[in-house]
């Protein structure tokens, strides 16, 4: 088996296989939108002889760290030939993208996963958790607070990456796990006019407060289904806001559209304040939780330096990870005002830790301590744990809304 990249005239024998894997028949639209990630990213295929088995679609974007946003690779498309499943040509194009991570200076990788006990393997990590949201719009909806009382506006999809990218920026400052947007993401994904996986959803509709904006929402609707006895549904893809306030006044435009009964918003941060402010918990209900953005640190060092800190700190970490070897062994972690240094040391360990489970606090996620009482993580020094979880710690958790 050989592993390198696919030229661009093999695009549509990349496609191909694709849709066979995942079991699809794009229509024109999808497959040149496909054609276009494929031909804007790296690929990767595993080739028995001249035939390609295996593809890996590596994006190249920036994730919001805290205080920073080092390039990561997006990892998608991964898809292999039914005939050579579990002969280790997944485990083959991750390697291969981990040496191109070093060549492209990327130090994480970043994926959504088909199904989660696939990656952990290959030292991913959920990085970030994902909330979906219902409420119930049959009735008006109660909060415990005053909305913004400025008015709304609805803009056209068209005019929303110029009026709302700078802000959706500034929230990639705020929240951490979030993916740059460029101008092909915004209109060509986020906003396109279908939505990929329900063909009876509106185009998108932009919701702004405030000018210049100070909040805003990106949803769809679909109307009511009565064989499945679901009210007119209101979905929700996006809600930022400056303050509770105006997601006060967001959320109630949301909860307030005519002919609809339902509001879907799916994967809302775990620390959305609208869960705080429902005054009634049953109308405001969560209905799942689940790992959103998997991480990859394929460079640990790079990767740390990479982020700001909230604490000083000084610690060896001893890293576990059989995938990439320059990642494993004892380092010692220095942070002093809020930067970091990451160097090899033989000194004692005060934690050992699997690099899978360092991507799933990187970003503040999910905490040491916990890793540490649940048995995935070893203290050796006693207050370890909770000295990394100290440092880790960020203001708002991270949050991933963008799906590649
Ligand atoms: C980011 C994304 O694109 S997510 C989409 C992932 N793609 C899909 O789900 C499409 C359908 N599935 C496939 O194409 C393939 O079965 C893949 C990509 C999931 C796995 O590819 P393979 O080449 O068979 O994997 P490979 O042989 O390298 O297996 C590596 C290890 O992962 C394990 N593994 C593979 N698939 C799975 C799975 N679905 N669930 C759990 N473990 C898995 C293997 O058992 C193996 O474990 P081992 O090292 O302990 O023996």
């Amino acid at each position: 088996m050989i592993f390198r990249d696919i030229p661009e005239p093999q695009i549509e024998a990349a496609l191909n296989l694709a849709s066979l894997v995942f079991h699809e028949q794009p229509d024109d639209d999808t497959y040149q939108h496909h054609h276009a990630i494929f031909r804007r990213s790296r690929r990767i295929g595993a080739y028995d002889g001249h035939d390609l088995v295996g593809v890996l679609v590596a994006r190249s974007f920036s994730l919001s760290v805290p205080g920073g946003e080092p390039a990561c690779a997006g990892v998608t498309f991964v898809a292999v030939a039914p005939t050579h499943r579990r002969r280790g040509v997944l485990t083959g194009m991750l390697a291969e993208l981990y040496r191109g991570c070093e060549t492209a200076g990327q130090p994480l990788a970043a994926l959504w996963t088909s199904e989660a006990g696939i990656y952990g393997r290959f030292g991913f990590g959920p990085g970030t958790h994902g909330v979906n949201v219902e409420i119930d719009s049959e009735q008006p909806l109660r909060l415990r607070i005053d909305a913004d009382l400025r008015p709304l506006r609805l803009i056209g999809a068209d005019e929303a990456p110029a009026l709302l990218a700078s802000y959706h920026d500034d929230t990639r400052r705020v929240r951490a796990g979030r993916v740059a947007r460029d101008a092909f993401r915004w209109s060509e994904e986020w906003l396109a006019e279908e939505d990929e996986d329900d063909d009876e959803m509106s185009p998108p509709r932009v919701v702004v407060l405030g000018d210049p904006p100070a909040g805003y929402a990106v949803y769809r609707t679909k109307g009511e289904d009565d064989s499945a006895k679901t009210p007119g549904t209101v979905r929700v893809d996006e809600i930022e806001a400056d303050s509770p306030a105006v997601a006060a006044a967001l959320w109630h435009y949301l909860a307030g559209i005519d002919l609809t009964g339902l509001v879907r918003a799916w994967g809302r941060p775990l620390d959305d304040p609208l869960l705080l402010l429902a005054a009634d918990r049953d109308q405001v209900r969560v209905t799942s939780l689940f790992p959103a953005l998997w991480i990859r640190l394929v460079d640990v060092r790079r990767a740390l330096e990479r982020r700001s800190w909230a604490s000083d700190a000084d610690l060896v970490l001893d890293v576990r990870d059989d995938r990439v070897p320059g990642n494993a062994g004892r380092h010692r972690l220095t942070v002093t005002g809020g930067t970091c240094s990451y160097r090899r040391t033989d000194a004692a360990a005060d934690l050992t830790v699997d690099v899978a489970d360092l991507a799933a606090c990187y970003l503040g996620d999910s905490q040491v301590r916990r890793m540490v009482r649940t048995g995935l993580v070893s203290e050796h020094t006693p207050g370890a744990a909770a000295a990394l979880d100290a440092a880790l710690t960020t203001e708002l958790l991270p949050h991933t809304t963008d799906e590649f």
